[in-house]
């Protein structure tokens, strides 16, 4: 096989896998651009054709010319090994080399060379005898061996596991000469040696999908469809027609019913933890925090996505060479990695979703709707990068709605209403097949069922598989404490780029600890209230947005390998964080004020057990933040989080015992289920616990000017009284069993283990529907 290299004014290109390479003025979506205003903006074409080279003038204004003589228009000439065109002021030289004897002579080689050595290692390290220069690939990932005449292959422990004819291998198993070893997408055979599966397969081919929801709702009727490697293509379609349920069926997201898809000749189902490393997908939605910079937020996609064993210098490598695939750093003043995602243009930012896909050098780019926020100045710059990513070997399927993105596109995939497959085909072909004027004729012809039914492509074959589930088993990540300590890490990162609102957190315990100062000129048991329903708040409102607002980097992570274990805990740990430097500041405020600023000779009317009082008010709002998280985990959009807030903070007011006492049966169970009681309890048996009550030697003016003295004197408990006379008669319930400091803290536990089971589920039903 030859391949060749282009040599514009001595800088040099590499010919497309593709097999195409298209010559136009620059900033015309070209794959050769050249800056010369007498070139048309699809000046030529290149092409491979059985493995022969031709170029073919498109009709332009002032031709191509070979060895000084204009070559006649759109017809293909053969390219021969140094052969130099010209276009414009422009020379092209073109280098063909013959790569096959080389590779032949390996093969032939392969089987020797493990007799020769012993063994031959395979990973990702250039140390290594086989290497597959892929992030899917362990540094050493596995071994072949020739031990008593037999071939032997072993997996090192790999991330990625070793597979033999599609069974991963658990312990050292023999090798036959008619076996397939796959490792990520590369294949090894003792005879044939190693091959790179995405250049020798179709990219996507799903063989009769087909996509039934839940609610018998049908996403997708039957289809079939091949896209080969390389391939930019545009998916399309009037609004509701399935376009992102296509997507999902092809990506694994939320997998068809019925029939197959294979990705480079792999079954998705059957290798789904290998290919959803190989994939990358850019939902409609942004998936980046906008507080990090651009390099913090490729750093943690890279830690959190790549092999644990992927050093600091592999992933700043990775970072430049996504960084300058996407041509992002064109402003040379400023360096994009150090700027924040919030202060880029929308273009910008879905580049920078684009490029955290493409860490893990996927060979298939899924985009829904990349174009639609932009406007057409970025676009244009937007989808040159994409024809030149799909041009170096990267498959891209895109759903757009726009007309023009179509001149940048191979194919196009076109759906009609209901899930019909009605076009797939060149896009130049697509609108005269509708025997139409225009793409606006064809959106509106294809919203209709009676003419889609007339267009509808049956798939070839029927799928052959009907899956009573279409969850895809997922792989736990390599290492869960890593991926925690990761989230935590990009987290807290978040949190504290985000200034102004650590302030307002921050700012929280002062006012209203201050507040209560102000209001209450000593201390009473409904501070100690008022000290719970703060901690609850805190708790809560600290929480409420924190899934929901990142909801999209959410279900992308998950697809990944997230586990959601380590997504709460990530998102709790961090949280506690905040209510501790919370309940410090409102504690000590409280404590302070009590002790010095009222009646300080009488020093039992102040809040007693500052320590105490910090630990019991952490534990509140931290089991507080749970309850946010749930209703973060529940509800699909912020505003839906914000009016259940107050819904859920009303009982642990009222049915807290101080407003008013529990009467009834159903008013203490339901009770038991608010921090509100538990809180105000606690706090009232920790001030007894500290301070046994006794009389204390107040003189009476003193008791005149406090007031309360009867309250201060008593146990915080009687204070309290929870219970209203005619259930104390009737026989207390739940009161009987917690009844003690420890008590109300196993209740507060019992509390948060239902809760944490509640955000888990909540999360796990986002997982596929
Ligand atoms: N999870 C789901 N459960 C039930 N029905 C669903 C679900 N998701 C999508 N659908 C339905 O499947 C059909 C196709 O939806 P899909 O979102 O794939 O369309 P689309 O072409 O991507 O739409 P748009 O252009 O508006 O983004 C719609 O009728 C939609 O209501």
């Amino acid at each position: 096989m030859e391949e060749l290299l282009i040599k514009l004014d001595g800088e040099p290109f590499t010919f497309p896998k593709n097999g195409k390479m298209t010559i136009g003025r620059i900033g015309h979506g070209a794959d050769l651009e050249i800056d010369d205003k007498k070139v048309s903006r699809q000046h030529g074409i290149i092409e491979r054709v059985e493995g022969v080279f031709f170029i073919k003038d498109l009709d332009s204004s002032n031709g191509i010319y070979l060895n000084g003589n204009r070559i006649p228009s759109m017809e293909p000439v053969q390219i021969s090994n140094n052969d130099i065109f010209n276009i414009a002021s422009k020379t092209l030289v073109f280098e063909l080399s013959d790569i096959s004897p080389k590779s032949t002579k390996g093969v032939l080689k392969f089987k020797d060379k493990i007799v020769k050595k012993g063994f031959l290692h395979i990973g990702r390290l250039p140390t290594n005898d086989i290497v597959f220069d892929d992030p899917t690939v362990t540094r050493i990932h596995a071994k072949i061996s020739h031990e008593n005449n037999v071939f032997w292959i072993e997996d090192l422990g790999s991330v990625n596991h070793t597979y033999l004819n599609g069974k991963k291998i658990k312990t050292k198993t023999k090798l036959r000469d008619s076996d397939i070893v796959t490792i990520s997408f590369y294949a090894i055979n003792l005879l044939e040696g190693t091959k790179d599966l995405r250049e020798e397969s179709i990219a996507i081919n799903a063989v009769g999908i087909q996509k039934i929801y839940p609610n018998n709702k049908i996403g997708l009727q039957s289809l079939s469809i091949e896209i080969p490697h390389s391939n930019f293509v545009a998916l399309m379609g009037p609004s509701g027609c399935g376009k992102s349920t296509l997507l999902k069926c092809l990506n694994g997201d939320n997998p068809a019913t019925a029939g197959e898809v294979f990705i480079h000749g792999l079954s998705l189902r059957e290798n789904f933890n290998l290919i959803k490393k190989k994939i990358g997908y850019v939902p409609q939605d942004d998936i980046i925090h906008k507080e990090l910079t651009v390099y913090k937020t490729l750093f943690y996609a890279a830690k959190l996505r790549l092999p644990d064993d992927t050093s600091n210098q592999e992933i700043d490598k990775r970072i430049d060479k996504v960084i300058s695939d996407l041509n992002l750093n064109q402003d040379k003043e400023k360096d994009i990695r150090n700027i924040k995602v919030r202060d880029l243009s929308g273009g910008q930012r879905k580049r920078i979703s684009i490029a955290v896909e493409l860490l893990t050098e996927p060979t298939i780019l899924f985009l829904d709707e990349p174009t639609s926020p932009l406007d057409p100045e970025t676009i244009e710059s937007f989808l040159t990068s994409i024809k030149r990513l799909a041009s170096n070997g990267t498959t891209i399927i895109m759903v757009t709605h726009k007309p023009e993105d179509l001149n940048y596109v191979d194919q196009v995939i076109f759906l009609g209403v209901q899930g019909h497959l009605v076009f797939k085909g060149p896009a130049v072909e697509m609108v005269p097949s509708f025997k139409v004027d225009n793409i606006v004729e064809v959106y509106s012809e294809m919203s209709h069922v009676d003419k889609v039914k007339d267009r509808y492509i049956k798939p070839t074959a029927l799928g052959y598989h009907k899956y009573a589930d279409t969850e895809i088993k997922r792989e736990k990540p390599d290492s869960l404490w890593l991926q925690l300590y990761w989230l935590i890490s990009r987290y807290l990162n978040i949190k504290l780029n985000d200034k102004e609102n650590l302030f307002l957190l921050l700012a929280q315990p002062i006012i209203i600890g201050g507040l209560v100062c102000l209001v209450f000129n000593q201390f009473r048991v409904s501070v100690l209230f008022l000290m719970t329903i703060s901690a609850i708040w805190f708790g809560v409102s600290n929480a409420a947005k924190e899934i929901v607002g990142e909801l999209p980097v959410y279900r992308r992570e998950r697809m990944f390998n997230l586990n959601i274990n380590m997504y709460i805990l990530s998102k709790w740990s961090v949280l506690s964080l905040i209510a501790l430097v919370q309940s410090i500041l409102f504690v000590t405020i409280v404590y302070l004020n009590f002790k010095y600023n009222t009646y300080a000779d009488f020093d039992e009317v102040y809040l007693r057990s500052f320590w105490k009082s910090i630990g019991f008010m952490f534990f509140l709002s931290f089991s507080g933040s749970l309850i946010g998280l749930w209703l973060s985990a529940s509800l699909n959009t912020t505003e839906k989080v914000m009016t259940v807030v107050p819904i859920i903070l009303m009982p642990q007011i009222m049915l807290a015992g101080v407003m008013t006492k529990i009467n009834t049966t159903l008013v203490e169970i339901l009770s038991f289920f608010t921090l509100g009681r538990w809180g105000t309890e606690g706090f009232s048996r920790l001030q007894d616990e500290a301070s046994p009550v006794h009389p204390v030697n107040v003189s009476e003016t003193q008791s005149v000017i406090v007031g309360q003295f009867e309250e201060a004197t008593m146990s915080a408990m009687n204070v309290l009284n929870l219970y209203d006379k005619n259930l104390t008669n009737e026989g207390i319930l739940i009161g009987g069993v917690f009844n003690g400091f420890d008590e109300n803290i196993m209740a507060i536990l019992i509390l948060n283990m239902l809760f944490y089971i509640l955000i888990y589920y909540a999360l796990k039903k986002k997982d596929s529907i």
